[in-house]
């Protein structure tokens, strides 16, 4: 194996330097001797870069694993061996495999402690590599200040460690970089402010750590997701210019100010205009105030207007509960007219935790056990301006305004003969498990005639969204993301049917518009388990049959169609045609390349991977569900796609 493969060689330099000799005075056995030697100094200058490049990242790795890199998933890391052609685990190299370009070290096990400076310090490995991913792994240790010599990273993702201390202001000299996540760890300090500088950041996650400070004034105009929330920013919220919503802010306790439902203080507002104005005269703000009245005025004027036209649209809390669905008009009703005018008494509504709700299992609002909802109480739900997102077969879904800036999504389901307790009781099992993956129900209400489930809101939408609206995100979702999507949701499924086997509780109506984006845009699977009967598709006629293994079949299908639409970029049904028809005819008349989404072809993604998982979704797809795969061998089929893809030399991330 050559070790002189992970860098440029050196040939334009010998070249001038052949000729100068040639053109000089010395004779045929001088110029030879010196030709020779040269040569030697440099493959042993090449050489020992690729050592330093070797010894950095095993050194790196060594540290992370506790001296343990022998021990499974890095055995290929040897100084024997060259990092991009005996394709180290996790190690992503540029096209003509030379050099480093990417390090995936995610969810790898890994228990010890950052020294990035082992990675940064070595020139050649620091000017090469551009993306860095380590997140869900219980990494402890801190960011040193020698990450500022990963000048070409792009992507930082340390997601889900035990990673503390405060971050270096040197994060700042990191002007690639378009992805900061450092959400899920233990980081205390301030947000550095000179992160602002930093034009083309567009991802800033920081969620649950517990930095403090003001949080720096971004050009939130730039950024695609941004969350600061639970941790102990202070202060007025720089404006965000209606960008982000609370969410993005919440449990920061002495955090203000817009978007948050709590003001500043007037004095921290001065603070804020002072600091935002510079040099203001009087009569500047004299004028302000009669144009801020002037706008407030002509603000509020379409304000009532808007309301006006929206009366019709808006329904409240119980307007959405009692009252959609017999006559399917949508009304908007006071807080003070929310008595029960179907189903429900006010007697039948408190709120109760799982563990003292048995006598109370069909009138009360039952918590699951994400304490972000702890203290929901039913009346809450009701009181709750609420939004109708959609009424699809199964039922209607509303987005609820919770008063502590949370929104809330509330899914009532018609038509579902289960009784009180087996649907308490599939609840629960469901609450027990843990993919991060699958949406979680929040809490949820089951009478005769009604069942709700209560979900937190998703702000990035839909996957059938992402594939087909119009959104920003939308550009940006190429082939690797695609893949990485499919692989998660395959292994997420593959998990719940796993675990609910021997219950027989399948999703039951998988399809793009199920599969929500988190804040990370990673895929949620949500409404899993709430099969309803289906009286058209398969052989299901009673809630019943989706038991059993035909259900899980059944999302083996739904989740193939998924695959096409990733594919394809179509929609399951446009203009009378089915996508599944329309592939399976495409493929039998061998113009497979016809059937692929035009972005993917332009963006040069792999027609090789791109068949393979065709071929993956095709037998997905199979009329006849034995012949379907389990779950499991499709998460298997999809990350064998999904490491060849890594190994590839094509890739869009590539700076
Ligand atoms: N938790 C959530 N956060 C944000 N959007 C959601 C959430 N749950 C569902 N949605 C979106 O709300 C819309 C309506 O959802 P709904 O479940 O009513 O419709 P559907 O999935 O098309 O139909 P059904 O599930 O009844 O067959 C869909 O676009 C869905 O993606």
């Amino acid at each position: 194996m050559s070790t002189s493969s992970i860098f440029p060689k050196k040939t334009h330099t010998l070249d001038l330097f052949l000729s100068k000799l040639r053109s000089s005075r010395m004779n045929k056995t001088t110029i030879w001797v010196v030709f020779l030697i040269s040569v030697f100094l440099i493959l042993q200058k090449t050489s020992s870069v690729e050592d330093e490049v070797k010894s950095s990242l095993i050194n790196f790795i060594a540290k992370l694993t506790n001296n343990n890199i022998q021990d499974g998933l890095f055995l290929a890391w040897k100084s024997s061996s060259d990092p991009c052609q005996a394709r180290w685990q996790g190690v992503v190299c540029d096209t003509q495999n030379k050099s480093v370009r990417k390090l995936f070290l995610n969810s790898s096990n890994l228990t010890g402690e950052l020294d990035i400076g082992l990675l940064c310090n070595s020139k050649p490995l620091a000017d090469s590599l551009s993306i860095l991913h380590l997140e869900n792994n219980k990494i402890s240790g801190a960011i040193s200040i020698e990450i500022a010599n990963c000048r070409q990273l792009t992507h930082l993702h340390l997601r889900g460690n035990q990673l503390s201390g405060s971050l270096p202001s040197s994060l700042a000299m990191l002007i690639n970089l378009k992805q900061l996540d450092i959400s899920n760890n233990k980081f205390t300090g301030t947000l550095p402010a000179e992160l602002s500088r930093i034009s083309g950041l567009t991802v800033l996650l920081a969620q649950n750590n517990q930095i403090t400070g003001e949080i720096p004034k971004f050009d939130f105009f730039n950024f695609e997701l941004f969350d600061v929330s639970n941790n102990n920013f202070r202060g007025p919220i720089p404006d965000v210019g209606g960008h982000f919503l609370a969410r993005s802010f919440l449990g920061n306790p002495e955090l203000c100010g817009d978007p948050l439902p709590n003001k500043c203080p007037s004095s921290l507002e001065d603070n804020k205009q002072e600091k935002s104005k510079g040099t203001s005269t009087s009569q500047i703000l004299m004028f302000t105030g009669y144009l801020v009245l002037g706008l407030a005025c002509l603000f509020l004027i379409i304000f009532w207007i808007y309301k006006r036209k929206k009366r019709n649209e808006i329904v409240d809390g119980a307007n959405k509960v009692a009252a959609v669905d017999n006559d399917y008009s949508i009304k908007r009703t006071t807080a003070a007219s929310m008595e029960y005018n179907s189903g429900f008494s006010r007697s039948e509504i408190s709120a109760a935790s799982v563990d003292d709700h048995s006598t109370l299992v069909s009138s009360s609002l039952i918590l699951l056990t994400n304490p972000m909802v702890n203290e929901l109480k039913f009346e809450d739900l009701l009181r709750a301006p609420a939004e109708l997102l959609g009424r699809g077969k199964y039922g209607s879904l509303y987005k609820v305004a919770y008063e502590n800036g949370m929104n809330l999504v509330v899914k009532r389901i018609k038509d579902w003969t289960i009784s009180s307790d087996d649907f308490k009781r599939r609840m629960e099992r469901l609450d027990g498990l843990k993919h991060p993956n699958v949406l979680k129900a929040l809490a949820f209400y089951c009478s005769q005639q009604e069942k709700l489930l209560v979900y937190e809101y998703q702000y990035n939408g839909s996957l059938l969204k992402l594939l087909h609206g119009t959104s920003q995100m939308a550009k940006v979702f190429d082939w690797t993301s695609r893949i990485e999507v499919a692989v998660r949701m395959s292994e997420a499924l593959a998990y719940m049917h796993q675990e609910l086997g021997g219950d027989g509780i399948a999703h039951g109506n998988l399809k793009s518009s199920n599969i929500l984006l988190n804040l990370n845009m990673e895929p949620c699977i949500s409404e899993y388990g709430l099969m309803v009967v289906d009286h058209h598709e398969e052989s299901s006629s009673s809630l019943d049959n989706l038991t059993g293994s035909s259900a899980f079949k059944k999302d083996v299908y739904g989740f193939g169609v998924i695959l096409l639409e990733l594919l394809t970029g179509k929609l399951v049904h446009q203009n009378g045609i089915d996508l599944t028809e329309w592939v399976n005819s495409v493929v039998r008349e061998e113009w497979t390349v016809e059937v692929f989404d035009r972005s993917l072809i332009s963006e040069c993604a792999s027609e090789e991977r791109m068949v393979n998982l065709l071929q993956v979704a095709l037998k997905c797809v199979n009329q006849s569900p034995e012949a379907r795969p389990s779950m499991n061998q499709v998460a298997a089929m999809l990350n064998t796609i999904k490491e060849e893809e890594e190994r590839s030399t094509i890739s869009v991330y590539e700076p």
